[in-house]
């Protein structure tokens, strides 16, 4: 289906009936390397599944997730619930949210990542040795092909104290040290967009406190990998408007 809409999108474009900077397929189109070489339709359709599963899906596994830590553990929620209250509380009646509320929000965005070290939606990924090294007394040539997955370092005692208890604070001041939180992914290939999912996962989680309280409907529900973090069932909960709340 991608490949159909790139196809059409490229007779508009020669045709005119398309703008090339209308959006990233048309600018992945008309844009060429310093050879003057443009990208091959595959290439094109990779990249925006890429982009969808890093965009959509990946934000939308955390969103999920939060959701089923809030309503399993009622102070981290209130916790929340009390944060984002101050900043709606400073706003007038059907102000936006600012990119400074955003950065107020360091007790909420201290619990995202909490539940992205306990359930990370993406696993890891793939590195090529760019030299021959020594690992763990195995020799790793250069050119191999290497996985690297998060929940090895998020899961250790050896970086993280009791690394099964939900614990927001870990993040506080220096937080983690480096390279044993990877949720991101890490150095030059790390993900581009992990600032842009903060403010998507902040901004969901300040509409979400600031209206509704949550009851999983299956307390036992598994998260499965599929491809990403999942709740098995699709986390079914029911949600309590506050003002029916006592
Ligand atoms: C909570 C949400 C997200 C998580 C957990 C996440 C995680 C990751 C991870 C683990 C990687 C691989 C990094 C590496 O190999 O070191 C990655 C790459 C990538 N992500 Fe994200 N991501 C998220 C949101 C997004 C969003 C919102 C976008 C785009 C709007 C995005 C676009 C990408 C792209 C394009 C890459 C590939 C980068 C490359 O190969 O150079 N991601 N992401």
């Amino acid at each position: 289906m991608l490949t159909e809409i790139i196809k059409q999108r490229k007779a508009d474009l020669a045709d005119g009936k398309a703008s090339p900077t209308q959006d990233i397929l048309s600018h992945m189109l008309m844009t060429c390397d310093k050879d003057g070489t443009y990208m091959k339709e595959l290439d094109i359709s990779t990249n925006i599944m890429g982009l969808l599963i890093g965009g959509y899906e990946a934000t939308g596994a955390v969103c999920t997730l939060i959701v089923k830590f809030l309503a399993e553990l009622p102070h981290i929620y209130d916790a929340v619930y009390k944060e984002q209250m101050e900043i709606a509380n400073s706003k007038a009646p059907g102000e936006l949210l600012h990119w400074d509320d955003i950065q107020k929000m360091k007790y909420s965005w201290n619990v995202a990542q909490e539940v992205m070290r306990l359930t990370p939606p993406i696993q890891g990924s793939f590195r090529e040795a760019a030299t021959d090294f020594v690992f763990n007394g195995y020799t790793i040539p250069k050119g191999w092909i290497l996985y690297w997955s998060s929940i090895t370092t998020h899961k250790s005692a050896d970086y993280f104290q009791e690394p099964d208890k939900f614990d927001p604070s870990r993040f506080e001041g220096t937080g983690p040290a480096p390279c044993t939180y990877v949720p991101f992914g890490g150095g030059p290939m790390m993900c581009p967009d992990k600032e842009y999912a903060r403010m998507e996962i902040l901004v969901f989680m300040h509409n979400l406190v600031k209206r509704f309280k949550c009851e999983r409907l299956l307390p036992q529900e598994k998260i499965v990998m599929d491809p990403l973090a999942m709740p098995a069932k699709g986390l079914p909960i029911r949600l309590f408007p506050h003002n029916h709340i006592n």
